[in-house]
């Protein structure tokens, strides 16, 4: 099949505003936002196609067709739900943009085969692909079918990945088929332990595992990062993809701000259906009791900051912008942080006594 494709993987208006924005694609603040605009609404095909074609060249190396991989990926691209505020094809393409840009480090260059590079790339792209907008807590909670079929168990991301490995089940969508078995298998394998490690229950065990192995490598090789075992490399692997899915914080703030306000709304569209059912609502999910700059700090305070800190460790001397840029944007937030609410007892003795008690008020107003 060699059909004669398109420069950018999709069809443009505006060829030469693809080509200011494709210019930039190895850079840490890409804006994501408006390269969904130019690629007319498919991000995540374009972005797929120019990181894997035309930077990295790698659908040439494992003998992918790449119209079978184009038509693969629109169909990626289209069972992402474009009504999530968040969770949709583009953030999936983000992700794969940031992960493309830290495994050009050359810290990480050296350390990868092409094999691992292509499933780290492929995992980020298809990640979180028919995502429904609501968490592996609410899916168990509400008995939800997807939960009864992975029972409680990264039911979002087993989901994703089988999604993503089903489609490649049919024939003209099937881009894996000019692989040997062995580098097939590997792939599969590779990409399935990076999707789940991105299962946010996962977060505390991976940071410990990966602290582990950047200490035991920079001590055994003179602060050298040598990884052995399949093991040693997946981890890593996991750690930057993983961190990637969980970046929007070290970007630039107008897309970090953008990245909040969508994760937010999704939050609160889960919270509004969480209240419905009479169900606790979740963390920062009540858009009656809003706390987004308190939750953004500590999101970065007790996941972000600690893991960015590894990443950091483990790809110095890189990774120290986005560490600043994180520091610059807690700082945003924290700064913004209200006043907590005035109590409504006031220090004045007199004012007390003509204070008349909430339920004597509550009263009144029935
Ligand atoms: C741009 O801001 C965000 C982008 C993505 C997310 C996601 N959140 N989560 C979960 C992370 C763990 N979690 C917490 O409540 C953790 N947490 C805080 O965030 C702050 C706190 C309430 C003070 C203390 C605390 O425990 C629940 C939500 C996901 O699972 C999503 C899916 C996969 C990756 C990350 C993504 C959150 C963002 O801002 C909060
Ligand atoms: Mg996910
Ligand atoms: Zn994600």
């Amino acid at each position: 099949l060699k059909g004669n494709l398109p420069k950018f993987g999709v069809e443009v208006e505006d060829e030469d505003a693809m080509s200011l924005m494709v210019s930039q694609i190895n850079t840490w603040n890409f804006d994501l936002f408006k390269f969904a605009v130019i690629s007319k609404d498919h991000p995540l095909v374009s972005m797929a196609y120019v990181i894997l074609q035309s930077e990295r060249n790698l659908l040439r190396s494992y003998n992918v067709d790449p119209p079978t991989f184009i038509k693969y990926m629109f169909v990626i691209e289209a069972n992402y739900h474009k009504t999530n505020p968040y969770h949709n094809a583009t953030h999936g393409a983000d992700v794969m943009q940031s992960c493309h840009v830290l495994l050009g480090y050359s810290v990480v260059e050296q350390v990868f085969t092409d094999l691992e590079v292509f499933a780290a790339l492929f995992a980020s792209a298809i990640h979180d692909v028919d995502h429904p907008g609501l968490s592996n807590q609410f899916l168990s909670n509400t008995s939800n079918e997807l939960a009864i079929l992975y029972n409680d168990h990264a039911v979002l991301e087993n989901h994703h990945l089988a999604t993503a490995f089903k489609f490649l089940q049919e024939d003209e969508l099937n881009w894996a088929s000019g692989m040997d078995d062995k580098q097939r298998q590997l792939f599969r394998k590779m990409v399935i332990d990076l999707v789940l490690a991105t299962d946010m229950s996962k977060h505390l065990s991976l940071l410990a595992d990966i602290k582990t192995t950047v200490e035991s490598s920079k001590v055994a090789h003179n602060g050298k990062l040598v990884l052995e075992s399949y093991n040693e490399r997946m981890l890593v692997l996991q750690g930057i993809v993983h961190s990637c899915d969980i970046s929007s914080a070290t970007k630039a703030l107008p897309i970090y701000k953008a990245w909040t306000e969508r994760i937010i709304e999704e939050f609160y569209q889960q919270g509004d259906r969480e209240r419905d059912l009479g169900l606790n609502l979740s963390p920062m999910c009540d858009r009656q009791n809003p706390s987004i700059e308190k939750s953004q700090v500590g999101f970065i305070d007790f996941i972000v900051l600690p893991l960015w800190e590894t990443l950091g460790e483990l790809m110095f001397p890189y990774c120290q912008e986005m560490l600043s840029q994180l520091n610059e944007n807690r700082m945003y937030y924290f700064s913004r942080i209200p006043e907590s609410p005035r109590c409504s007892i006031t220090d004045e003795p007199e004012e007390r006594n003509n204070l008349i008690s909430s339920s004597e008020k509550r009263k009144n107003l029935r």
